[in-house]
């Protein structure tokens, strides 16, 4: 019942932890999550395929797809060189649309000049030490713009750790996150710190396209976001940007 009639949004309302940091509950509608994860399936598929970016010789734990632009740390690529060579796929219109309407939802206006052209897909499994991924207190700044950055998540709930601009550490604010859930985070706090110290597995609601016992399996937590990389866009082979 709860979910047919969103009550539980009645206990998660929305909330701005910090000047431009937009946290809006239940944003997205379960079809809507199950028909991303089921594009998350077909991205996964290539031509890139999702990979553990290697940071300092470690792979992270989080399997990441990459849109438009491809991330590796610490720079945005066309092609996938730390991968297989090949050309990421483009950001779909519809998810660029998307963008535009989550920075509206959280500052007003039309947000008619926010135009992503990256969107990072992180998938939180299970790791090789049968522990469930997470991310470590970072900033994201290999963009040269300060357009805010847009974040879905999709499947188990996680645990949010919203810092400040200064200092990985304290002051900060843990959310949780939940599917469905939206997060902008610009102005004043596009570089702040943020974290997900920790994925719940098995909360994934019925219907989301994510749920299960196995995050191994398809399980687990979707994360993307939409992000401004303010680089040259370069002819693709095939003629269009
Ligand atoms: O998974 C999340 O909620 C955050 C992901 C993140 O911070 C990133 O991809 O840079
Ligand atoms: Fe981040």
């Amino acid at each position: 019942m709860s979910a047919l009639f969103g009550d539980e949004l009645l206990a998660r309302p929305r909330r701005e932890l910090a000047p431009g940091a937009v946290h809006v509950p239940g944003w997205l509608t379960l079809r809507q999550q199950a028909w991303i994860v089921d594009r998350f399936r077909e991205w996964s598929a290539g031509p890139v395929p999702a990979r553990a970016a290697r940071i300092g010789g470690h792979p992270m734990s989080v399997r990441t797809v990459c849109l438009g632009w491809h991330w590796q740390p610490y720079r945005y690529t066309r092609e996938a060189t730390d991968v297989n060579g090949a050309r990421v796929l483009p950001v779909p219109e519809w998810l660029v649309r998307l963008g535009r309407r989550a920075v509206a939802e959280a500052y007003g206006g039309d947000a008619a000049g926010y135009v992503p052209d990256a969107a990072l897909v992180n998938h939180y499994g299970v790791d090789r030490n049968g522990d469930m991924a997470k991310m470590g207190m970072h900033q994201d700044k290999d963009e040269l713009s300060r357009e805010p950055v847009v974040s879905l998540s999709i499947g188990d709930s996680c645990l949010f750790r919203f810092g400040n601009t200064e200092t990985r550490t304290r002051p900060y604010t843990d959310v949780e996150l939940r599917s469905g859930d939206l997060f902008v985070f610009g102005g004043p706090s596009r570089l702040a710190y943020h974290a997900v110290p920790k994925v719940f597995p098995g909360t994934a609601p019925e219907g989301c396209g994510l749920e299960g016992p196995n995050p191994f399996e398809g399980g687990g937590r979707i994360n993307i976001t939409l992000r401004t990389t303010g680089l040259e866009a370069s002819p693709a082979p095939g003629g269009t940007p």
